[in-house]
């Protein structure tokens, strides 16, 4: 690792060569948090965005991690979903189903999708209610603060504007304080209509990761973690903080090539 750095608040930066030497250590850590979280709850929930994130996981499909993996034990959700059906080139679905569900032995009954045949707000709603009934049952754990779920990790990739899951720049969901997922039908991305879990969700897991590489998401990163100006518009992905969980920031050298020496004391 190039570089790693904590701040007291529960947010640490990790810094690797390139995308490459990321993605082992990032499979290294999903494969510890997934040990752990087993070993205390017997199972784990984990997360997952769309984009980049899904190939920068890719080393978990590979030995060890392929047999050393309690597989059976993992239970995948998506903190994001275009609101496109399960085979169309935009799901995220598809996208992990592809490059990662399909290539280990994760249960088909344990993977909670979206229903792609309903409005985005339908789809959002489903969406909670199976939570809401996962939660009861333990296998999301719960927040003992604000009674969201608890999640043992929340993976995030980072969008050039700063957006984090659906959650883009100045949009109301980002107030959003009741719901646990939410719907938007006029992202900047496309495809338009998404549905997202809100800001509460995210900050309440035991581990959320932000994954970012590339120079495109340099000034993202700086504006996320650097000390800035108070009065501009917060930025999505400087508003997660989890309320007692940890926050890992993966960057390679071109994500991090913006960020002002100083801000995270070195570890
Ligand atoms: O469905 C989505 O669009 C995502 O969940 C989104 O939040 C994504 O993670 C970022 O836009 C980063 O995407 P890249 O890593 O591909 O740039």
């Amino acid at each position: 690792m190039a570089f790693s750095g904590n701040k007291n608040d529960g947010r640490e930066l990790r810094i690797y060569e390139n995308a490459d030497e990321l993605s082992s250590i990032l499979a290294d850590y999903i494969a510890e948090l997934s040990e752990a979280s087993i070993k205390e709850r017997g199972v784990f929930a984990i997360a997952l965005s769309g984009g980049s994130l899904i190939t920068l996981m890719g080393k978990l499909c590979e030995a060890p991690y392929s047999k050393t993996v309690d597989w059976a034990k993992w239970y995948i959700f998506w903190v994001d979903e275009r609101v496109v059906s399960k085979s169309h080139a935009d799901s995220n679905y598809k996208l992990a189903k592809d490059r990662f569900l399909s290539k280990v032995p994760i249960l088909h009954s344990h993977v909670h999708s979206i229903n792609d045949s309903v409005t985005a707000e339908q789809a959002a709603e489903d969406y909670e209610f199976v939570i809401r009934q996962l939660v009861k049952t333990r296998v999301i754990s719960v927040s003992e603060i604000n009674d969201c779920p608890k999640f043992d990790l929340v993976l995030l990739g980072l969008g050039p504007d700063g957006h984090v899951a659906s959650l883009f720049p100045n949009h109301p969901v980002l107030q959003e304080t009741e719901q646990w997922v939410t719907f938007i039908t006029d992202s900047p991305k496309p495809p338009p209509e998404r549905i997202t879990f809100t800001l509460p969700v995210i900050s309440s897991a035991s581990n959320v990761a932000i994954v970012a590489t590339g120079g495109g998401k340099a000034e993202a990163v700086h504006l996320a973690i650097d000390e800035v100006d108070p009065n501009w518009p917060e930025l999505p992905a400087r508003m997660v903080r989890p309320i007692y969980g940890d926050l890992v920031w993966f960057l390679d050298f071109a994500a991090a090539s913006k960020i002002q020496c100083g801000t995270f004391s070195t570890s």
